[in-house]
């Protein structure tokens, strides 16, 4: 339905977007998320047409944004982030208004109206001021706006932003209803809206794709990343040996723990296989290698800490290959988590390294 291959927009030296590529299948609601800034807006921007790509292609059912404009626009229904509303309109007048810029058949324009504004619950305001409408209301007319012309695709961004819980359940219905004769599009920096209202993410950062996949892939992404953090006192080696020799360890990093005042503490980070619980068995396996367990802690990496994860690795990582790639950094989130796993690795030698270091300083 939707095709865009290496998307780029810079603004000066600043580049918003960055080589962004991904499809868009028909029937499904795909949700843009990142934190503030991440290109969001700019892409959809793009793919409506609103702005010009400085690199890259869009091409919409069949016809690219920027060559065949118009047949592109057709496909596509937008509410940008600010609602371009007329507030000394009435609802129905500026519904009429929009039906007449899209060249909506005048045989079909007042049933549309009357069908959009039911389906969207505005049919009680339509003699109402837009500037007397609630920002709920605001966001249907928005909505309704986008749906007329009843247009392959519907891009939304950040519907919901603003609104009160009340008025954001509504319009995630009104979304999730959508889908039937739709193919939806939206943007959000909330990890929790996407993954209630979409079939798939894609998780933008710092105009990059780092992931992207079902909420589900997501989830079980997070499921599958159960942590035991320790500290135990004994010989590094030996503690690295036993807890690597446990059934279900998935990794284990030891490091020296800096906060302890007793010579010969770690701090233990033990990976383990998904749903599995090995507290017992590191327990027994500590005990066995003489050992002692002076705390432990079991921590559940939650989606929300793999979103930030994921945002907040790519202003870590300095690897200018990856930088320039042109590539998404991770595809689905199966990649996602093996990037999560090699840099944790990476990680614990270095800090590995760092208590080698502070062995030969002793
Ligand atoms: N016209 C412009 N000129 C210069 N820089 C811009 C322009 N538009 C956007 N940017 C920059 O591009 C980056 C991406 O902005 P964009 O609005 O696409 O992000 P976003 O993910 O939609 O964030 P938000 O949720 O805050 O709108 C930001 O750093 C922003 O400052």
């Amino acid at each position: 339905m939707i095709e865009v291959k290496n998307l780029v927009k810079r603004y000066g030296d600043h580049t918003a977007v960055d080589h962004l590529s991904f499809e868009i299948e028909k029937g499904k609601i795909y949700g843009f998320l990142g934190p503030n800034g991440a290109g969001k807006s700019t892409t959809m921007n793009m793919i409506t047409g609103y702005i010009a790509s400085t690199e890259g292609t869009v091409v919409i059912d069949g016809h690219d944004i920027l060559e065949e404009p118009e047949e592109a626009k057709k496909c596509i229904g937008y509410l940008p982030e600010m609602p371009p509303l007329y507030f000394d309109m009435t609802v129905l007048e500026y519904l009429k208004f929009v039906a007449d810029l899209k060249k909506i058949p005048k045989a079909k324009k007042a049933s549309m109206i009357e069908e959009i504004m039911d389906m969207v619950k505005i049919t009680d305001m339509k003699n109402r001021l837009i500037k007397n409408l609630s920002k709920g209301y605001r966001q249907r007319v928005g909505i309704a706006q986008a749906v007329l012309g009843y247009p392959e695709v519907i891009i939304l961004d950040e519907p919901t932003v603003g609104l009160d819980p009340k008025q954001i359940n509504e319009i995630r219905e009104l979304i999730k209803g959508l889908k039937k004769k739709h193919t939806v599009i939206l943007s959000s920096h909330i990890l929790s809206e996407v993954s209630a209202i979409c079939d798939y993410v894609l998780i933008i950062s710092h105009g990059k794709l780092v992931a992207s996949d079902t909420p589900e892939n997501l989830g079980k992404l997070a499921a599958g990343s159960n942590n035991l953090n320790l500290l135990v006192k004994g010989q590094k080696d030996t503690i690295r040996a036993a807890l690597e020799s446990v059934e279900s360890v998935k990794e284990v990093t030891v490091k020296k723990d800096t906060k302890s005042t007793e010579e010969g503490v770690y701090s233990v980070t033990v990976g383990t296989e998904e749903n599995t619980d090995v507290r017992e068995k590191v327990f027994y396996s500590m005990v066995n290698a003489d050992c002692p367990i002076l705390e432990m802690q079991s921590k559940k990496i939650s989606l929300e800490e793999i979103f930030l994860e994921l945002t907040e690795s790519e202003k870590k990582d300095k690897n200018p290959e990856k930088k320039n790639s042109g590539k998404p950094f991770f595809k689905t989130a199966a990649d996602a988590e093996n990037y999560l796993n090699e840099k944790d690795s990476g990680e614990s030698e270095a800090e590995e390294n760092g208590s080698d270091e502070e062995k030969e300083e002793e």
